[in-house]
């Protein structure tokens, strides 16, 4: 049952900083277990890529708590974050040169040392298998759609087999049904997954929790029907909301509007 999972990550009273000493996140407090999907939602430039790399560890920590799997942060190494933690980044560059096999490969280097040669073979094909690759596996990476690379990436995600997954924006660049297949195979994996997602319509279907960041905070992180309310959308993205019930399925759906004053 979902909640009563030890969480994969934990973040209390979190903020960090850039290598500069500019404030990234403030005020971070959540937690994620297995299964979970928790989408992070907020305008442009409300601190959400900033969220995922204060929790890769591109920023670093300067006040509360972020522990992985119960080891906290001070004592978590690369590689151990590696083995545990996979990106989807919002721009990848990839050598178009890569055959797809080659290019979700790269998800098996953190694994390099403590697997056979058919262990990562067997993760490669599964993940490229998954994702809908398979007729697809010799192409050549700099030859696949925008929609295709995006399925790439999760496979190479995939085939890292980490605890927990980040994702900035996976839907960009996908076609309206593109984007629900790849929110559900994300969901139907069952990996503890956070994503960025602009498109507000998907946040419901998708998540468990939804975080909302505004000015580099985390503003509440809640169910989608505590966090998708006027009360809170309003303020931070000047937008009304109207929930609506589905006509065929036991779920409320979101319908948005640009709120009057703005
Ligand atoms: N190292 C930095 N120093 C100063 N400001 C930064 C730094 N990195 C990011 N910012 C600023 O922080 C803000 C938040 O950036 P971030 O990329 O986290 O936003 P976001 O919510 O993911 O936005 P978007 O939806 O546009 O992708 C932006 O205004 C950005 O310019």
């Amino acid at each position: 049952m979902k909640g009563t999972h030890q969480p994969i990550l934990s973040l209390a009273n979190f903020c960090a900083d850039s290598l500069s000493g500019w404030r990234a996140v403030s005020d971070v407090t959540f937690s994620v277990s297995a299964n979970e999907c928790i989408a992070v939602i907020g305008p442009n430039g409300s601190g959400k890529s900033s969220l995922l790399k204060a929790i890769t560890g591109e920023y670093r920590k300067v006040a509360g708590e972020l522990w992985l799997e119960g080891c906290a942060e001070e004592n978590l190494n690369r590689l151990y974050r590696a083995k545990r933690v996979a990106v989807v980044a919002q721009h990848e560059h990839v050598d178009p040169r890569l055959s797809v096999s080659e290019y979700v490969g790269l998800g098996r280097v953190p694994h390099t040392f403590c697997c056979t040669e058919k262990e990562h073979q067997r993760a490669v094909k599964q993940a490229i298998h998954d994702t809908g690759l398979s007729a697809k596996e010799n192409r050549l990476f700099g030859s696949l759609s925008g929609g295709e690379k995006q399925r790439a990436s999760i496979a190479r995600a995939f085939a890292q087999e980490p605890k927990l997954l980040l994702l900035d924006e996976p839907t960009n660049h996908l076609d309206p049904l593109a984007r629900l297949e790849l929110l559900d195979l994300i969901k139907q994996r069952g990996i503890a997954s956070i994503a960025v997602l602009h498109d507000l319509p998907l946040v419901a279907p998708f998540a468990d929790k939804v975080i909302l960041m505004s000015g580099q905070k985390m503003v509440t992180c809640a169910s989608p029907n505590e966090v998708l309310q006027d009360a809170f959308i309003t303020p931070v993205f000047g937008l009304r909301v109207f929930p609506l019930s589905h006509p065929q399925i036991n779920n409320t759906v979101h319908h948005f509007e640009a709120a009057p004053s703005h």
